[in-house]
C-alpha cells in the first residue's frame, strides 16, 4: 500500500495543534487570527493539507464564532470528551456539546488525559465510541513511555494499546479514525523520535488496523506523529510514508512557527 511518494499523498495530511490548558479565550482569538492570517499570506491550500487546533473548552464558542464570521477553513475540536452523553458529571462535557459547537474532531485518550486523569483503556474505547456517536472524528492518542522504549518493547505495548482502544468499532468507523503516535517520552521534553520511530510504528499500527477491520479501513485511517515537533523537524517526520500527519503541542502556541509547520507540508506537497 502507497501512502506519500514524492509528494502525492493518498489520504489528506492533517496539521493539528493542541493549545493544551494554555490560552484564555482572549488570547484564543488572536493566537487564531494570527494563524489565519500568516496561512493566507502564505496562500495556503487547505484542501491539500488541513489544519486543525485544540482549544481549551471555554475558548471553543469564540473560536467557532471567529471561523463561522471569518469564513476560515481551519477545523476545531475538544481536547477531550466524556463518555457519556448527559448527566450527573460534574466538569465533564459531552460529545453533543462540542457537536453543537460545530467541532470536527476530538482529541481522546492523550497521555495526560491516561497519567494525570488516570485514564484506563476502557474509558478511552468509550470515549472513541462516544465521539462516533455524536458525530465526531476522534483522534486517538497512543504510545510508550520511556522504560517500555528502553525494553525495545514499544510496538507492542502500542498495538495493545490500540486494539483495547478501538475494540467494537466499525471497518467504516475505523476508515474514518485519526490515530496519534505519541511517545510519552518525547513529549514537552524537546526530545524528538526519529522519522524512522515515527514510520516503524505509524507502518505497525497502518497494518494493525488491517488485521482488524481490512484493507480499507486501513487505507483511510490517517496517522499522526506528536512529541515535540517543530518546523525544523516536522518535513523529514512528514516525509515518511505512513506518517500523515502531526500532532503538535508547545509549537503550535506560536502562530509563525505552527504556520511553517503547515506550509513546509504543503511546499513538499505541491
Ligand atoms: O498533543 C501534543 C503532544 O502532547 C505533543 O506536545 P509537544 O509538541 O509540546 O511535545
Amino acid at each position: 500500500m502507497t501512502t506519500s511518494t514524492n509528494g502525492t499523498f493518498d489520504r489528506t495530511p492533517l496539521i493539528a495543534g493542541n493549545w493544551k490548558m494554555n490560552m484564555d479565550h482572549v488570547q484564543a482569538i488572536t493566537l487564531l487570527q494570527k494563524l489565519a492570517w500568516t496561512l493566507d499570506d502564505a496562500k495556503h491550500d487547505f484542501g491539500r493539507v488541513e489544519v486543525a487546533v485544540f482549544p481549551p473548552f471555554t475558548d471553543l464558542r469564540g473560536v467557532q464564532t471567529l471561523v463561522a464570521g471569518d469564513d476560515l477553513p481551519i477545523a476545531y475540536g475538544g481536547q477531550d470528551l466524556s463518555q457519556f452523553d448527559s448527566g450527573a458529571y460534574t466538569g465533564d462535557i459531552s460529545g453533543a456539546f462540542l457537536a453543537k459547537l460545530a467541532c470536527k474532531y476530538v482529541l481522546v485518550g492523550h497521555s495526560e488525559r491516561r497519567t494525570i486523569h488516570g485514564e484506563s483503556d476502557d474509558v478511552i474505547n468509550a470515549k472513541v465510541k462516544a465521539a462516533f456517536t455524536h458525530g465526531l472524528v476522534p483522534i486517538l492518542c497512543v504510545g510508550e513511555g520511556l522504560e517500555i522504549r528502553q525494553a525495545g518493547t514499544h510496538v507492542e505495548h502500542t498495538l495493545a494499546q490500540l486494539r483495547a482502544d478501538v475494540a467494537g468499532l466499525t471497518a467504516e468507523q475505523a476508515a474514518q479514525l485519526v490515530v496519534a503516535y505519541e511517545p510519552v517520552w518525547a513529549i514537552g521534553t524537546g526530545e524528538v523520535a526519529g522519522p524512522g520511530d515515527a514510520q516503524e510504528m505509524c507502518a505497525a499500527i497502518r497494518a494493525e488496523v488491517g488485521t482488524i477491520f481490512g484493507d480499507e479501513s486501513a487505507a483511510g485511517a490517517r496517522l499522526l506523529y506528536g512529541g515535540s515537533v517543530k518546523a525544523a523537524s516536522a518535513a523529514a517526520i512528514l516525509g515518511e510514508k505512513d506518517v500523515d500527519g502531526v500532532l503538535v503541542g508547545g509549537a503550535s502556541l506560536d502562530a509563525a512557527e505552527f504556520a511553517s509547520i503547515v506550509r513546509f507540508e504543503s511546499h513538499a506537497a505541491a
